[in-house]
């Protein structure tokens, strides 16, 4: 008994100990302010609505320009200004944040969390991030994508529109933006990836290769699972028992993708080597120029083929695919919206390239420097509707400090982007689609970060900017645009990491006068 009495005031005196020392760290640490109560097990998800983007603006409204948050278990902080943002992606801190969180809904599709958008702040991330940013998607490599396969695409696309609204009544046809948008931001990347098509169709509704439609289909099939299975994020139970059975779905899903991957890199090492054949001894062609992603990749797997093993390569398409495709066709179509809801604009952008380009041929690449206003509908598009609203969120690796508060290691780190493209602070009458606000040098030193900043920065913005051009300038070169109906069209918002617009765009498309001759030389 006296041994009981013993032990129970050691571990009472130690307890009392432990509590001090707890409650004196946590006094010291200056935390973030945030909303007071939170939810046992959900925290303070109940409090948001969607889309989480005004939800975060409404709190950084009532707490400050940092905001503490736990969302289900895990400890959050929201970036609100563009200060603290500015802050956040430089120094020190920009490394300290550089992580991502993982999230066990995509750890499936996502090769244990080691394709570069999700990959850790480290040696694996760094070796991807260099193959992308130097082999890959450089400047120079983008300027030859744009002479062939971005041009490619668009020319087939503008046949198929011409086609379509030559046999429709009145020569105007209805165009589901939305889809076609998707499809050339799509096709272009596949081109990109593995150079698989070989035919071009004038009349078909769809055109894609057979490779770029069976990866569409694949990634439309992975997306809705990542999305319900979104919910084991915060209830580990409804993973655990696979409530909605997602988890088979979800496997077989991703197997079928990555089978189908796996063939086109077969598929490519296969071409190389034919070449090789031909050309004699030695590598196909030395020049990475004329190689597809895969190919290039396939070259690096011979001077090091632990590190670029099919498994990496793997890794690396689906990611691109993935990310590349939906970011550019929701900008254009958000930028389409936009321009049939101000004729004033679309007609402006149209007189640019009549006046720098003419009717006589199709604007490409070397128009581009002399289109600013185009540069400025884009980049207005960009600063209303950023693609990823909330940019990809980071975590923290260690404790570290943001904007003077303490922010515990293994906080997400989110960052608002598009309540820092509308601080009326900066932006006059922020929520106004206004192109001019960028001509002439005028928005020089205002912020923003579409494409995130610091070393996790998107780093297919030169692809992204540069197709984006081609096709807004050469749709609006060749085709005049109306809305469907009367009225102004709806720009409700999706909710997810994308900020899709709600409603799909559709458009009545038909050749502008003068330019019949060029459309059927195309
Ligand atoms: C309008 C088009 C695009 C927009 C607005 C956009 C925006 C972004 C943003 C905001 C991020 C996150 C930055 C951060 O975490 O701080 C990102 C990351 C990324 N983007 Fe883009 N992106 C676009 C197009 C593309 C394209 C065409 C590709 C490639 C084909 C691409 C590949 C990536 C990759 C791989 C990452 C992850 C980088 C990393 O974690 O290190 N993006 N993008």
């Amino acid at each position: 008994m006296e041994r009981f009495y013993y032990v129970a005031a050691v571990t009472l005196v130690l307890l009392v100990l432990l509590h001090r020392l707890l409650m004196r760290r946590t006094k010291r640490r200056r935390l973030p302010p945030g909303p007071p109560f939170a939810f046992p097990i959900l925290g303070h998800l109940p409090l948001l609505k969607k889309p989480l983007q005004t939800s975060f603006a409404d709190l950084a409204a009532r707490h400050g320009p940092v905001v503490q948050l736990r969302l289900g278990s895990r400890p959050a902080v929201v970036i609100g200004s563009s200060g603290v943002a500015k802050e956040c992606f430089s120094g020190e801190l920009d490394v300290a944040i550089a992580n991502r969180p993982h999230f066990p809904s995509v750890r499936e599709a996502s090769f244990d969390y080691s394709v570069l958008t999700l990959a850790n702040y480290g040696a694996h991330w760094r070796t991807m991030r260099r193959v992308v940013t130097v082999h890959l998607l450089s400047a120079h490599s983008v300027n030859i994508m744009s002479d062939n396969v971005i041009a490619r695409e668009l020319r087939a696309m503008v046949r198929r529109l011409a086609r379509a609204s030559a046999a429709a009544p009145g020569g105007a046809t209805r165009v589901e933006l939305k889809r076609r948008l998707f499809e050339l931001s799509h096709s272009v990347l596949m081109e990109i990836m593995a150079q698989t098509r070989n035919t071009y169709s004038d009349d078909a509704d769809e055109d894609m290769s057979k490779e770029a439609r069976e990866t569409k289909e694949i990634i439309e099939a992975i997306a809705p699972l990542v999305g319900v299975a979104n919910l084991w994020d915060y209830f580990p139970l409804l993973r655990w028992l696979d409530v909605y059975g997602v988890k088979r779905k979800l496997t077989d899903a991703v197997n079928r993708r990555n089978a189908f991957i796996y063939k086109m890199i077969d598929a490519e090492r296969e071409k190389l080597k034919q070449l090789e054949r031909k050309n004699g001894e030695g590598d196909a062609d030395d020049s990475d120029e004329k190689k597809s992603m895969i190919g290039v990749m396939l070259s690096l797997q011979k001077t090091e083929p632990d590190v670029y093993n099919d498994t990496f390569i793997n890794a690396l398409v689906a990611n691109l695919l993935g990310v590349g495709t939906e970011t550019s066709s929701t900008t254009m179509e958000w930028t389409m919206t936009l321009l049939l809801n101000h004729p004033e604009v679309l007609k402006k952008a149209q007189e640019e390239i009549d006046s720098n380009v003419g009717r006589g041929r199709l604007l490409d690449k070397n128009d581009l420097p002399h289109l600013p206003y185009l540069h400025c509908i884009i980049n207005e598009t960009l600063r209303l509707y950023p693609a990823a609203p909330m940019l990809l969120p980071h975590e923290a690796s260690t404790d570290c400090k943001i904007h003077g508060y303490d922010v515990p290691a293994g906080s997400m780190v989110l960052v608002n982007a598009y309540a820092i493209h509308r601080d009326p602070a900066i932006w006059e009458d922020p929520e106004e689609f206004r192109p001019e606000r960028f001509e002439h040098g005028r928005a020089e030193g205002k912020f923003m970060m579409p494409f995130g900043m610091g070393r996790r920065k998107c780093p297919g913005e030169n692809l992204a900017m540069r197709t984006m051009g081609l096709v807004l300038g050469v749709l609006l070169q060749c085709f005049d645009w109306n809305r469907i109906g009367d009225g102004q069209i709806d720009m409700a918002t999706g909710t997810g990491t994308i900020m899709f617009k709600a409603v799909p765009l559709e458009a009545l498309c038909k050749p502008r006068t003068d330019m019949s001759a060029l459309l059927k030389k195309i």
